[in-house]
């Protein structure tokens, strides 16, 4: 069942502007969906006019079968969908635990009852919960933004770069934090730069070249396709494929 299907979806920043030239992509129930793409190529923005914080000047954007484009970006949080910024995700000067609690629309019970179950599932924020944000490693923060986001439950999470700036070790650590949570429940569809390990770990992808997806299939598919690997992979694709997938079954 598609959560999310986005038809030739067009926007950018200013009125005139058209960084998204008609991005045409689906999400379904259980799905990690990659959004990968040279540098430039609009996929930032793409995300940014799924989840409200840019107004589409063209296309539909339909969410659980409710068309959403031109919803504001609170709007379309309540009705699912949670988006993960690249940068300034966390508050760095407040807690782990006042940055889960600006993160819900809950009140305070419920909001508390929904912080520890997001404790127990990242025990580490639970660990760190009086610790204050900028304290954190790249990783953790990303796991705390992770967590800011999923206070309100959504079904599916719009991740930016998650993996920006982070050791490989910590964004291989961050891609199977990605691939339990998908496992939980969550569908995701993330942006990356790191265009071999997010397919490694997706169900499918995209590529998207000057604001249209050029490519779609399985992440599979397109970490083999050879024009893919040329442009965006290198050689090194094909063993690192055999190893784990998410996706939920
Ligand atoms: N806040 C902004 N205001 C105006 N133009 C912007 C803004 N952010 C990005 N752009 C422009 O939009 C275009 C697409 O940027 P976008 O960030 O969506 O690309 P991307 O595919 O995510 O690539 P990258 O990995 O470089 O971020 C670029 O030309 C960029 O300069």
């Amino acid at each position: 069942m598609a959560l999310l299907t986005v038809t030739d979806l067009r926007g950018g920043y200013a009125a005139a502007d058209e960084i998204v030239k008609g991005a045409t992509l689906h999400v379904d129930s259980g799905d990690i969906v990659a959004l990968i793409g040279p540098n430039g190529a609009g996929k930032s923005t793409l995300l940014k006019l799924i989840a409200g914080l840019l107004r589409p000047r063209a296309g539909q954007v339909r969410l659980f079968d409710r068309e959403i484009a031109g919803f504001d970006a609170s709007a379309i949080s309540r009705l699912g969908l949670a988006f993960v910024p690249q940068e300034r995700n966390v508050f760095g000067s407040m807690t782990v635990a006042e940055n889960l609690e600006m993160g819900g629309f809950l009140d305070g019970r419920h909001m508390r009852d929904r912080r520890d179950e997001l404790y127990e599932r990242f025990p580490l924020l639970a660990e760190k919960r009086r610790a204050a944000a900028r304290t954190l490693s790249g990783g953790q923060r990303q796991i705390l933004a992770m967590a800011i986001a999923l206070m309100n439950a959504p079904k599916l999470l719009l991740l930016d770069e998650p993996t920006a700036g982070l050791s490989p070790q910590a964004a291989e650590d961050l891609f199977d934090t990605i691939v339990e949570l998908n496992r939980t429940g969550v569908s995701i569809l993330m942006v990356e730069q790191n265009a071999l390990e997010a397919l490694v770990v997706s169900t499918r992808a995209y590529v998207l070249v000057q604001g249209r997806a050029e490519r779609e299939g399985s992440a599979a598919d397109l970490a083999s396709d050879p024009t893919v690997r040329d442009l965006f992979l290198g050689a090194k694709a094909q063993p690192m494929l055999a190893g784990k997938s998410g996706g939920q079954t």
